[in-house]
């Protein structure tokens, strides 16, 4: 079996394969190296042979995620590396080992899934926009605050704004003018982020007309949907291209 990770800023994605090319066995999400480790070793016949991961974590904090996965399950892990160039991508920044990890699988990924132009976006963390022309040319990103940045932001540098999680989920069963403070934030921040989509649309739209494929994904990609009605969800966009840099032969 193997156990595939995605190490973002807020929350390791994890999925265990029963082989490469088989779809995912368990999944789930986890807010710590110690929680992941507890809700694999709770998953029963669990017998891991090798690991792939993506990190856009320190390189200690890597180090040490991949020290505790060797320590409780003996598997070899294989990390995903920076690349000038890969599977007809052409890394576009202008110090190729700057690009998030993250950015790059996704983009690997878009450009397979689409055979053609692509706009990556990822709302996590952050929320990211990468363009990829016909010819696999990375035509470079924009990294702006994901939502649970623009919302602490505003928790931690005003007096008034305080509301807790399940307020918040509730605000965003609509997205009329807010009434409450935690309607106006959850729904202004959310506007910000639908705003963010349609720049990077009309961007694309600029470069290469209709002939281009959207691709949406990160913890947060369904409340920007709408926005994008013609992209496409991909939740699992950077497991496709982790597998396609994390080849295991
Ligand atoms: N099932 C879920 N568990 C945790 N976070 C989720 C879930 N679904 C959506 N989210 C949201 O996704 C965001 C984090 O997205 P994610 O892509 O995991 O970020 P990162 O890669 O930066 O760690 C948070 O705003 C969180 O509220
Ligand atoms: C832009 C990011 C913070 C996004 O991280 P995430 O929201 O997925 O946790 C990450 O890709 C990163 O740290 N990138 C390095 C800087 C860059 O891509 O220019
Ligand atoms: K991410």
């Amino acid at each position: 079996m193997i156990l595939e990770l995605d190490c973002g800023n807020s929350f390791i994605k994890w999925r265990v394969l029963e082989s490469s090319e088989a779809s995912a066995c368990a999944e789930g999400i986890a807010g710590s190296d110690a929680s992941l480790i507890d809700s694999l070793v709770a998953l029963p016949d669990l017998l891991l042979t090798r690991c792939r991961l993506v990190s856009v974590r320190a390189l200690e904090e890597t180090d040490k995620l991949v020290a505790a996965l060797v320590d409780a399950f003996g598997v070899t892990v294989s990390c995903a590396g920076p690349e000038r160039e890969m599977a007809g991508v052409r890394n576009g920044y202008e110090d190729f080992e700057r690009l998030g990890l993250d950015r790059w699988l996704a983009m690997l990924g878009a450009f397979k899934l689409a055979s053609g132009a692509c706009l990556v976006l990822d709302f996590g963390t952050a929320a990211t926009a990468d363009f990829i022309s016909s010819d696999g040319e990375h035509l470079g990103g924009f990294i702006c605050p994901g939502m649970p940045l623009m919302r602490n932001q505003l928790r931690t540098h005003t007096r008034k704004i305080r509301y807790g999680d399940a307020a918040a989920e509730r605000a965003l069963e609509r997205l009329s003018p807010g009434r409450t403070t935690v309607e106006a934030v959850e729904r202004g921040c959310t506007l910000m982020l639908r705003g963010f989509v349609l720049t990077q649309l009309e961007l694309a739209r600029s470069y290469w007309g209709d002939d281009f494929t959207v691709f949406l994904t990160g913890g947060d990609a369904e409340l920007v949907s709408d926005a994008a009605p013609q992209a496409q969800l991909v939740p699992d966009l950077i497991f496709v291209g982790l597998a396609m840099a994390c080849p295991l032969s």
